[in-house]
């Protein structure tokens, strides 16, 4: 048995990851064709690279089927309720840093806070009919954060790509989803309301408190946090 890593197997991640572990001593690479998700690990032997979606780590993480895992913390916050109980962050990595915000129309003159919103939603449904409708692949993070908020007129509706272009194709009034540069929502003409940032996020290294670790996989591990902490 070997100690699985699990890497995101394509796009920025991968490339950032596998430049983080190099500086580290440990070479990750992919083998065969640009289309065979299969990796090796060099610099240290018993670790077994595994390409993944960075959306799958965590659930991986959480059943114990990779020991370590990388992928953002915004994805463990939204698909592990427990995340706490089921992996340990062993280190945030520098990258991939994004927030998850609410933002809507920029044209909304009147609205630039949750208290803001909360008014226009009630309102939005009065003359409506229906409730406002957030965009928004973060169902449960969105969900609780609003609800902690007092914001209690809203409808998510799922959006998995492409969620800023929701609002001008009338699918969405808001929407919430991750921000880098902030171009693709001023591209889309939306605005971050100022008490709106629910998570910021970064690539994370994490490790499963699930998975079962053979005296030879903690030697292994020990190793590998050894090599971590020598550079910072
Ligand atoms: N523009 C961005 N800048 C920085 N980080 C980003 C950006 N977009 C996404 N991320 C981060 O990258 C991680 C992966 O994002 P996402 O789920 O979009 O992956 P993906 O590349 O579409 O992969 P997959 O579809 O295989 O899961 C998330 O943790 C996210 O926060
Ligand atoms: O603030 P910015 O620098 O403009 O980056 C933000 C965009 O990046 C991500 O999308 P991605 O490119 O991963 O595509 P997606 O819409 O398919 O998720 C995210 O969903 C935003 O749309």
């Amino acid at each position: 048995m070997s100690l699985k890593l699990g890497v995101p197997s394509k796009g920025r991640l991968m490339e950032k990851t596998f430049a983080w572990f190099e500086k580290r001593g440990v070479s990750l690479s992919r083998t065969g064709s640009d289309r065979e998700y299969a990796g090796k690990v060099e610099g240290i032997d018993n670790v077994q690279l595994v390409l993944l979606s960075a959306g799958e780590i965590p659930r991986e993480l959480a059943a114990g089927r990779i020991h370590l895992g990388v992928t953002g913390a915004d994805l463990v916050h939204e698909k592990l309720p427990r995340w706490e109980q089921q992996v340990e962050e062993i280190a945030p990595l520098g990258f991939g840093q994004a927030d998850l915000i609410i933002a809507v129309p920029s044209c909304w003159v009147d609205v630039d806070t949750l208290d803001d919103l909360d008014a226009a939603a009630t309102a939005f449904r009065e003359v409506h009919g229906h409730r406002m409708r957030i965009a928004t692949k973060y169902h449960r993070l969105v969900r609780e954060f609003l609800t902690d908020s007092g914001v209690a007129d809203f409808a998510l509706v799922d959006s998995q790509g492409a969620t800023e272009g929701t609002v001008a194709n009338e699918t969405a009034e808001g929407i919430a989803d991750i921000t880098s540069t902030g171009e693709t929502l001023r591209a889309n003409h939306l605005k971050i309301l100022s008490d709106g940032l629910i998570l910021r996020s970064q690539a994370t290294l994490w490790r499963s408190r699930e998975a079962q670790y053979s005296a030879q996989d903690r030697a292994t591990l020990e190793t590998l946090l050894d090599m971590f902490d020598s550079v910072r």
